[in-house]
């Protein structure tokens, strides 16, 4: 079968630096996954690569049975849905001028725009929307300007508005930054919610916490020094061990409910 990303033998390089090593690395559709790994990994670099952003320098990446390089990158991206705090979603200015609210930035998933492009949504963009801000648990927002939203609220808005374009998958870099507990809570609970209900829904999450990572996670990716050092299911990738010689100090991990808690050991 197809895999919904695959990365052979990957290296992506910019002048004078290496920033991901020799990668292969292979996701199949429906499957859920977590990277993790020190500052300066080279996750978000990885991530870029699968958001068909950036391009290999060697190896080959393939996302959606696309070989980067060799298609039409723009069509690509239709398919994949990124959530990234660092995006520019909306025009700035046109979010002060028009009050655009949290519904009109979901609608502007569906185009790919950072404005919207109004002839283009009907009725059924629109009731789509709405349900889309219900299932992230935010339908009451739908009026409200965007820009007096809260972090939380902008978090989950993000990622209605990256589902707007029914993507194959789903990139979130550190979509939890920034939100205090209950809107952590929140957004990892419709992340849940999504990976039960929606069949065939892939996703990549980068994230600096075990805390912030998702009990519907089904694989994890360990990243340290521009390479990957583990590789597979949670339950084999996630243990004490192999995260305390990713990260250089001795973890623990312990895992409730099937979520994951770490700290440092102290001697
Ligand atoms: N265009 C670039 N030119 C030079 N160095 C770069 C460039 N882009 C990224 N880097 C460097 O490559 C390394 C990997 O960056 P990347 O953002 O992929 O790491 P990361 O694992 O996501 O880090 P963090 O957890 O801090 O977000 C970093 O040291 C970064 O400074």
């Amino acid at each position: 079968m197809e895999a919904a990303l695959e990365l052979d033998d990957m290296t992506v390089r910019v002048v004078g630096r290496t920033l991901v090593s020799e990668v292969n690395w292979r996701v199949d559709h429906g499957q859920q996954w977590v990277l993790l790994g020190p500052n300066g990994a080279g996750k978000t670099t990885m991530l870029s690569v699968a958001a068909a952003v950036r391009h290999p320098s060697s190896g080959s990446a393939t996302v959606l049975g696309k070989r980067l390089g060799r298609t039409d990158l723009r069509e690509l991206r239709r398919d994949i849905g990124l959530v990234a705090a660092s995006q520019r979603l909306v025009d700035e200015a046109l979010l002060e001028e028009e009050v655009a609210t949290a519904l009109t930035v979901v609608l502007t998933g569906h185009t790919g725009t950072s404005a919207p492009l109004w002839d283009r949504y009907g009725d059924a963009e629109r009731e789509r929307a709405h349900r889309l801000l219900a299932d992230l648990g935010c339908k009451e927002l739908a009026d409200r300007p965007f820009l007096v939203c809260s972090q939380g609220e902008k978090a989950r808005i993000r990622v209605a508005r990256a589902l707007m374009a029914d993507p194959a998958i789903l990139l979130l870099d550190e979509p939890f930054a920034g939100l205090d507990l209950p809107a952590r809570e929140d957004l990892i609970e419709a992340l849940e919610d999504l990976a039960r209900t929606r069949d065939g829904l892939t996703t990549v999450l980068v994230t600096h916490h075990l805390e912030e990572v998702p009990a519907t996670t089904t694989h994890a990716l360990l990243m340290k020094d521009t390479r990957v050092v583990a590789a597979g299911p949670v339950e084999e990738v996630l243990t004490g061990t192999a995260l305390s010689d990713c990260f250089g100090r001795p973890l623990r991990l312990d895992s409730v409910d099937g979520r994951w808690y770490a700290r440092a050991v102290r001697a």
